[in-house]
């Protein structure tokens, strides 16, 4: 197969600073009379380029939330958001795209088309589009249901569709909300290897929100482990793995070290947000 590259990102050192939050909020209108909700921040962050960064915390504690302001989906309330350099307002950035848990396909297209939908929209010529597609398609191991639809697909690979578009617009930053909180637990380990290739093949940034801590240990150069709603983040851990990481790295003794680490801090803000919610 021919291998296209995916992305080509110009004077990038792993040093640079991709996107950055600096003490962003983000409070929420009252609905029917009730006062405003406060329900992120303040937060600051800086995404290194070419990282895979995720984040944990509590339920409800305002993650999703955090991305929808990096992604220009939802108005952060005070702060500043940038993408490479540039202020992010009322609308995603060329360059950035995300997948979300829920299930995203349409259901009316097919996989070539549910993967082409993106660059489609913005305006790819159609010869490179169809390159892209058989590339991703390939890649994210579709190509055998390139003319399906989603309703003759599993949940797991409705998600590697959802996935396959977002490559096939060539992001520098993807931005993940759960992507694999839907699937089962061996489909989830091998979505986050094919995340791993991904990251490696694009050296797109990657910012991945998940509640599995093992995950996050698993797949990150960094976690950012927040606190319970508003949340902001508590520690930012190094995890230290290098690029060739796969699912073996779990058996490293630093593993157990790492997640015991983020379950220490996680804990007492979870009982927090559990209270909360009582
Ligand atoms: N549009 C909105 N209007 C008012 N409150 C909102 C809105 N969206 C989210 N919230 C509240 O803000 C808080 C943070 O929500 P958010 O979805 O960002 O949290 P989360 O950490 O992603 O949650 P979970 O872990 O359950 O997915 C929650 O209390 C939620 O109810």
């Amino acid at each position: 197969m021919k291998r296209v590259p995916l992305m080509v990102v110009p004077d990038r050192t792993p040093s640079t600073i991709h996107a950055a939050l600096t003490d962003v909020t983000r409070i929420y209108a009252g609905q029917k009379g009730k006062p405003p909700f406060h329900a992120l921040g303040p937060v600051s962050l800086d995404l290194q380029a070419g990282e895979f960064f995720s984040v944990v915390g509590p339920s409800g504690c305002g993650k999703s939330t955090l991305l929808d302001v990096i992604a220009g989906l939802n108005a952060a309330s005070s702060g500043t958001v940038t993408f490479e350099g540039a202020p992010v307002r009322d609308k995603v950035p060329e360059g950035v795209a995300i997948v979300f848990q829920e299930d995203a396909t349409f259901p009316w297209l097919d996989v070539y088309d549910n993967a082409a939908f993106g660059a489609r929209r913005a305006g790819v010529a159609e010869n490179e589009i169809r390159e892209r597609v058989e590339h991703a398609l390939a890649f994210m191991g579709l190509k055998a249901f390139t003319h399906a639809y989603p309703a003759q697909l599993s949940g797991g690979m409705r998600q590697r569709v959802c996935i396959a578009r977002a490559m096939v617009v060539r992001p520098r930053l993807m931005l993940l909300d759960e992507p694999f909180g839907a699937l089962d637990q061996q489909t989830r380990l091998l979505m986050g290897e094919e995340m791993l290739n991904l990251w490696r093949e694009t050296g797109a940034t990657v910012m991945l929100i998940t509640h599995s801590i093992d995950e996050a240990v698993l797949l990150s150069d960094r976690i950012g482990v927040m606190s319970s709603c508003p949340g902001r983040f508590i520690e930012t851990i190094h995890t230290g793995w290098s690029r060739q990481r796969d699912s073996n790295t779990a058996l490293d003794p630093r593993f157990g070290e790492l997640t015991a680490k983020v379950w220490g801090l996680l804990r007492g803000e979870a009982l927090k947000a559990l209270g909360n919610q009582s």
